[in-house]
């Protein structure tokens, strides 16, 4: 029998939940700061680590902004995204939905194609090495306005077919999904899925524009969901995917710490939960690592383990064909390790 640490690692999973410039790690920042010239603002690897301590999310994406600046090339987005496909690969990913954040870039200067080319060269790479396979969903900056995320979506016209979904992130509070209901309208009609941050720090209230205004596919956290027993009962009910980032929640000071995390409570509660990393250089760990942090700190056992990587896959944007292989891969995973 396998320890609970090999089990999760060799556990097939899909990552649903992962923010592409949130995988960039203090030894890749210093890297691309050199082969671009750009100044950063840390001496040293330790100095940029210990900076990463954050009191909630707007702490947190004042860093993260910052330090997407040594981002400049095709060719550092695809580093960046091989990187972070290399240990997802490692934690028994087999297919990740990454999301990227195009306004970071384009507000500086760096075309759209710059990002997308980079990061789909950087897929691609990941599908020929690790038979790992991905889709880009690109997510609007609610802290910005609609005219900004209209002007990003045309601006990702001649990459659509290649973008499976948009998503809503960023400053969650004082920005609800109403204020992007024609934006997300708009991307419906061009046959993109939907998702969308909302009761990560945001109130019941914003998970209920979320599912009636923006109409998503999948709910990102979804936390602050467990404050309304109706709520919960809707998104039970529907089957809703909720793609949950127990060491963000506690990072970011929305979970006191891991040993009250409610990932058991949304599993008995019949929600359809998933475990993520999403921004795994600043929150302490990928997606294995998550997995060992609730599996210690919540003290689940297999069978809750497997039904999350289970829900990753039903979850996912993978065609019915396609999930159902994962699925019998995952099955005779467990087969073979219990
Ligand atoms: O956890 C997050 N929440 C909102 N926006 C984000 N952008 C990167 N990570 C996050
Ligand atoms: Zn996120």
């Amino acid at each position: 029998m396998l320890d609970l640490d090999a089990f999760i690692t060799g556990l097939p999973k899909a990552e649903l939940h992962l923010h592409i410039e949130g995988s960039l790690e203090p030894e890749q920042m210093f890297e691309f700061a050199r082969r671009n010239q750009v100044a950063i603002p840390y001496a040293s690897v330790e100095e940029v680590r210990a900076a990463y301590d954050f009191s909630n999310l707007q702490d947190f994406l004042d860093i993260y902004y910052a330090g997407a600046d040594v981002l400049r090339t095709e060719e550092d987005f695809r580093d960046l995204a091989l990187a972070y496909f290399d240990r997802a690969a490692a934690d028994g990913v087999l297919h990740a939905e990454i999301f990227f954040d195009p306004q970071t870039h384009t507000h500086r200067g760096i075309p759209f194609g710059v990002v997308a080319n980079g990061l789909l060269a950087g897929m691609a790479a990941a599908e020929a090495k690790h038979g790992l396979t991905s889709k880009l969903i690109l997510c609007f900056l609610r802290h910005l306005d609609e005219e900004d995320a209209f002007k990003t979506l045309s601006q990702a016209q001649p990459w659509i077919d290649r973008i499976d979904a948009v998503g809503l992130d960023s400053s969650e509070l004082g920005h609800p999904p109403s204020k992007f209901e024609r934006v997300f309208a708009a991307a419906a009609a061009m046959g993109l899925k939907r998702v969308a941050h909302a009761g990560e720090e945001g109130p019941p209230e914003y998970v209920y524009e979320a599912l009636e205004l923006l109409h998503v596919d999948r709910l990102d956290h979804g936390n602050r969901s467990l404050e309304d027993p109706a709520l919960i009962a809707r998104l039970a009910r529907s089957g809703m995917t909720l793609t949950v980032c127990p060491l963000s929640n506690v990072k970011l000071c929305n979970v006191a710490s891991i040993d009250v995390h409610p990932i058991d409570r949304m599993l008995r509660l019949g929600l359809r939960a998933t475990v993520n990393s999403d921004d795994p250089a600043y929150f302490g760990g990928y997606v294995g690592d998550n997995f060992r942090a609730i599996a210690q700190g919540r003290t689940l056992d297999r069978d809750d383990l497997v039904t999350l990587a289970r829900n990753s896959f039903l979850g996912s944007f993978l065609p019915d064909n396609a999930v159902a292989t994962h699925l019998a891969r995952l099955d005779a995973y467990v087969e073979a390790h219990t």
